[in-house]
């Protein structure tokens, strides 16, 4: 006989079966009816949508449950998730957190190894290489193949970062030094987003010089070879007779005051724009231009529109003064603010007075002219004077400044980097963007009204890798603002005389004396 656990519990004891044989029935195994399933009998129907085949088979069974309340029941039911199907859920949630955790730590050290420092909400992972353009953001390949006939291969510390981030359609502040692809950094993105075609104005770009807006206008165009764009800068007759309606521009390169003349005279329409960049922001903010600029801003009304700003430079009271109009913009900075490349030498040369500024730019051309060489000077009066000593001097040297004609300024300049002048003398016109490949050296014969002026102008050489040099002039009269300059030049790892570190901090910050003529004793010029 098959052993019960029953008959093993209870074996060796004595059972009277007759005499409980009432109780033996009470538990006695009953057949359960509704275990068995019957398929004739009425079955409640079920909406289809009340749950799986499997559901209405277990409602199949249960003949007690009211067909309404085991709709609603079942309906609830499906939509709660099991244990193990939250568990899972939450599983995935902690190890994509994990892996977003790993990333914004590769991306720390990422940033750390190239300088990059960033400051914003969601910011997104800097660039490895030109190619994760294609495979990040499906960037178009002819784009890609522009970049690589340029010879452009990596990408530069200020394009790794600005570049996701306007592609994030984010606002954005940068700062990283001269000669470092700023350029690059603001027209690819734009390049990338902006569809050709005939809806008006897509993408402008401000400069606060008409040279550097012809020369960003030549740097658009071969990034966006074979694309049908049509990218124009505001010329005088453009602005003053131009059709907007008629004529198609994709992408506008302009300085603020022909814009704003357009804009006024001529009907320009930018209320579709959707890219707006202030290249050279922190002078495109100042006196002169802010007027023009908040116009400009008022009329890009487009309420998706990505605003950027670049430079070399960002005074803490351009951004506060920006930040008022941009939204939720990121900052993103190269090595340190306001501070000069690394791959100048610079050197401060005392020179006494005027006419020993005159004998000491001689003694250096004399000790190895190494063309090219930018010359910067106060005024345009100036550069006329200078240009006169050193004709005398047999120097194949040019001159550019604001009295020439548009022409007469272009001429200058390809001359200048066709190679066929050996020395540029110029204002502060030249200062800012300007990209002369190969510059060897920069002199400010007269001291820069500013350190961001300085910073500027001798970011003219020491572009793109290349080492260069620049030489400042100083006289008694520039010695109390030697401080400023020589923090730009410790700054960036230039040795710089104690005496001068030592020096008081002045409350003043720009400096433009009347100098006197190119050449005088000290004393001609007090007369
Ligand atoms: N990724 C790159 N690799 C090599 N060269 C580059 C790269 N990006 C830009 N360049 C080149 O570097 C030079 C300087 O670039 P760009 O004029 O944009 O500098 P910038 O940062 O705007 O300087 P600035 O502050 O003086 O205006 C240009 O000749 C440009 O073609």
């Amino acid at each position: 006989m098959e052993k019960t656990p029953s008959s093993v519990l209870f074996a060796g004891i004595h059972f009277d079966k007759k005499r409980f044989a009432k109780d033996i029935a009470r538990f006695k195994p009953k057949v359960v009816e509704e275990d068995v399933y019957e398929p004739d009998e009425i079955e409640p129907k079920l909406p289809e949508v009340a749950g799986s085949k499997k559901d209405k088979k277990r409602m199949g069974k249960r003949k007690d449950i009211d067909v309404v309340e085991g709709f609603n029941v079942f309906k609830r039911s499906k939509s709660l998730k099991s244990a193990d199907e939250l568990k899972i859920e939450e599983d995935d949630a902690k190890g994509q957190r994990k892996e977003l955790e790993k990333q914004i730590e590769r991306d720390s050290i990422f940033r750390k190894k190239y300088g990059i420092h960033i400051s914003g909400r969601d910011i997104p992972s800097p660039l490895r290489n030109f190619e994760e353009l294609k495979s990040r953001y499906g960037c178009k390949s002819h784009l890609l193949h522009n970049l690589f006939e340029l010879r452009i291969k990596e990408p530069t510390p200020i394009q790794r970062q600005a570049i996701p981030i306007l592609l994030a359609e984010r606002e954005c502040f940068a700062c990283a030094p001269t000669g470092s692809g700023k350029t690059l950094a603001f027209l690819f993105p734009m390049l990338m987003k902006i569809k050709p075609g005939s809806e008006g104005v897509k993408g402008v770009i401000l400069c606060p010089t008409r040279e550097l807006a012809a020369q960003t206008t030549r740097e658009c165009k071969k990034l966006a070879k074979g694309k049908m764009f049509c990218i124009k800068v505001m010329t005088k007759e453009l602005s003053r007779s131009g059709d907007f309606a008629k004529i198609s521009c994709d992408i506008l390169v302009s300085t603020p005051l022909r814009l704003a003349f357009a804009m006024q005279n001529r009907k320009l329409n930018l209320s579709r724009v959707e890219y707006l960049v202030l290249d050279e922001s922190d002078k495109l903010f100042e006196l002169g231009f802010v007027e023009q600029i908040d116009c400009v801003v008022k009329a890009c009304s487009n309420p998706s529109i990505i605003r950027s700003l670049f430079s070399a430079t960002l005074p803490d009271s351009v951004e506060e003064l920006a930040r008022t109009i941009m939204h939720d913009a990121v900052r993103v900075i190269v090595g340190r603010k306001n501070s000069a490349s690394t791959l100048i030498g610079q050197k401060l040369l005392f020179a006494g007075s005027e006419k020993g500024k005159l004998f000491a730019l001689r003694q250096i051309f004399a000790e190895g002219l190494n063309p090219p060489v930018l010359v910067f000077v106060q005024s345009k009066e100036r550069v006329k004077e200078l240009y006169k000593e050193l004709a005398f001097d047999d120097i194949k040297a040019d001159v550019v400044h604001a009295d020439l004609s548009q022409e007469q300024r272009e001429d200058a300049v390809d001359n200048f980097r066709a190679g066929k002048t050996w020395v540029l003398i110029a204002t502060d016109l030249m200062a800012r963007g300007m990209d002369f490949k190969g510059i060897n050296c920069v002199i400010n014969y007269d001291f820069p009204e500013s350190a961001a002026a300085y910073i500027h102008r001798i970011g003219r050489s020491g572009r793109a890798g290349r080492p260069g040099e620049a030489i400042t002039l100083f006289t008694e009269e520039d010695k109390p603002f030697l401080r400023n300059i020589a923090n730009v030049m410790k700054d960036s790892g230039c040795e710089v005389p104690p005496w001068i570190l030592a020096l008081p901090k002045l409350k003043r910050k720009k400096h433009r004396p009347k100098r006197g003529s190119v050449g005088t004793e000290p004393d001609d010029a007090e007369e």
